[in-house]
């Protein structure tokens, strides 16, 4: 457990100060805001196309469109009962499974026992405890997964694919009903009413948020909870559960099927195992929770991040054992990769940069930076190992896992290799606002940083 007093508190330096009271605390442009307010409501179509090629148009991207396009033209009276036969209904009993599986997690969350660690220092001061709770609550979730199905046959393990479309539309509208809670939340029973961030514009603090911490009690963190519980256990069950369902229909488990299912379970439980470290990531220690975190935890994440063992579903490939072979060690080399820079980079900190990295000392640049209040403080910049390669090669380890993923399905359809393009948006977007951020916090120490490791991402391309 660490907790990162000194260098968080640079965070309440550097944005604008929350204050204390009601009202705007940073403008957004009416260009931003009009961008957010499109994707608060254009993001579910993306997921409900998804899901309609793969069910109804053997996982193409292209055919959906293809097929809606043409009926608009030539009878454009059957388009709206095609959409409506061809996207996925409300079904009360999916709705009622989503719902006891949140009440469930929620109730893991809260009541299994486990250590407090603590989060970095927040925008207004406050350093957080959170309960740390998940590797039980994953290992207790999916020994009642596979003891109820598999061992006492009290339902089907493909229970979650046999329900997949009710159970999409059961966490939009949790999504939507949660981005609903956390924005009247955050104005009439905040958490913090030091930490909340507003912008002036409704959307905009409806899609990034306006509580950092919006809790319930002491330790339940609902963005803690909805980043790590019901989405990430949730993505182990649903790629088992689709495993089931390729047995099903065709009396054998595929290798690639077997591989992703290994794959994603090294990716999930280690993060579980490495909860504590997650406390100091960008999403738990700068995001506020809005849209983007609610909905993404509840639909996009166990819904986009499961594309490919969907895709297997309907598509079950033999790989040859070559490119099975190429692909674990792919898979395991970049888990590799992704685990030891981020744990160097802890390390180095904890152990104020007196470690060895590699064999040799650790190498860091003692970066300092000033606070509101006036006070200097020091924080370590790690300039060796894996943090001497490129300014986030972490993410390059994460990156050789999604590309192994992907290409587990072969690479005949698109639709499965999203995965590896969204990621690389995400992460390439991400190193932009990370650089932005710790330039402004380390100033001429960040420029020193860059002109010792100069690549951002990959030596020599990027
Ligand atoms: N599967 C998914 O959907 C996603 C997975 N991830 C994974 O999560 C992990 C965490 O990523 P993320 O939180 O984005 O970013 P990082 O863990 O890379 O954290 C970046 C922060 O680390 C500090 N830092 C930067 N350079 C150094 C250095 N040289 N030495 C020491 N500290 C440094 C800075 O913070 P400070 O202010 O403390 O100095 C910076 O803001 C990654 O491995 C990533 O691959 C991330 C996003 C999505
Ligand atoms: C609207 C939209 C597309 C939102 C997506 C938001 C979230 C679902 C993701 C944003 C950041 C993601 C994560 C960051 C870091 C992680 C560490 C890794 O070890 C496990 C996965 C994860 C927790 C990952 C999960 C999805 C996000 C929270």
């Amino acid at each position: 457990m660490t907790v990162g007093i000194a260098e968080a508190k640079t965070v309440k330096a550097l944005q604008p100060q929350p204050r204390k009271t009601w009202g705007r605390t940073h403008e957004v442009s009416s260009g931003l805001a009009l961008i957010t307010g499109v994707l608060l409501l254009c993001c579910p179509v993306g997921v409900l196309y998804f899901w309609t090629a793969c069910t109804h148009y053997e996982c193409s991207l292209y055919a959906p469109y293809a097929a809606w396009t043409d009926l608009l033209r030539t009878d454009p009276a059957r388009l709206w009962p095609t959409l409506r036969a061809e996207l996925p209904h409300f079904s009360p009993a999916a709705f009622w499974l989503h719902a006891a599986w949140l009440l469930f997690q929620g109730l893991l969350y809260a009541y299994l026992p486990g250590p407090i660690g603590f989060g970095q220092q927040t925008p207004a001061g406050h350093i957080l405890p959170y309960k740390v709770n998940g590797l039980r609550a994953w290992l207790l979730t999916h020994a009642l997964f596979l003891g109820g199905s598999l061992g006492l046959g009290l339902f089907p393990a493909s229970i979650i694919y046999d329900h997949w479309g009710g159970l999409l539309v059961a966490s939009n509208i949790y999504g939507y009903l949660l981005t609903i809670y956390a924005y009247m939340k955050a104005h009439l029973f905040p958490t913090h009413t030091d930490d909340r961030k507003f912008s002036g514009s409704i959307v905009y603090d409806l899609f990034m948020g306006i509580e950092h911490n919006p809790r319930i009690g002491d330790t339940w963190d609902f963005k803690l909870f909805h980043n790590g519980r019901p989405g990430i256990i949730a993505w182990t069950l649903i790629n088992l559960s689709f495993a089931a369902a390729q047995y099903q229909q065709i009396g054998r488990v595929t290798n690639s099927m077997v591989l992703l299912n290994l794959l994603h379970a090294v990716y999930v439980v280690d993060f579980f195992y490495h909860e504590d470290w997650y406390l100091r990531t960008i999403d738990i220690a700068h995001d506020h929770f809005g849209f983007y975190l609610a909905w993404g935890d509840s639909v996009w994440l166990p819904f986009m991040y499961t594309l490919q063992s969907h895709f297997l579903v309907r598509h079950p490939i033999d790989l040859s054992t070559a490119a099975a072979s190429a692909l674990l060690a792919l898979g395991l080399v970049g888990y590799y990769i992704f685990r030891r820079a981020n744990n160097q980079k802890d390390r180095t900190r904890k152990a104020d940069g007196k470690l060895s990295i590699w064999g040799k000392p650790a190498q860091v640049i003692r970066a300092r930076y000033t606070t509101g209040d006036g006070k200097t403080h020091q924080s370590l910049l790690l300039t060796s190992g894996f943090w001497g390669i490129s300014r986030h090669f972490n993410y390059v380890g994460d990156l050789c896992m999604c590309f192994a993923f992907c290409a587990l399905c072969s690479f005949d359809y698109l639709l499965p290799h999203f995965y590896f393009l969204y990621m690389t948006i995400l992460l390439v977007h991400r190193i932009q606002r990370d650089g932005a951020r710790c330039k402004a916090k380390y100033g001429t120490y960040w420029d020193q940083y860059c002109d010792k490791v100069p690549y951002k991402l990959l030596p020599f391309i990027y």
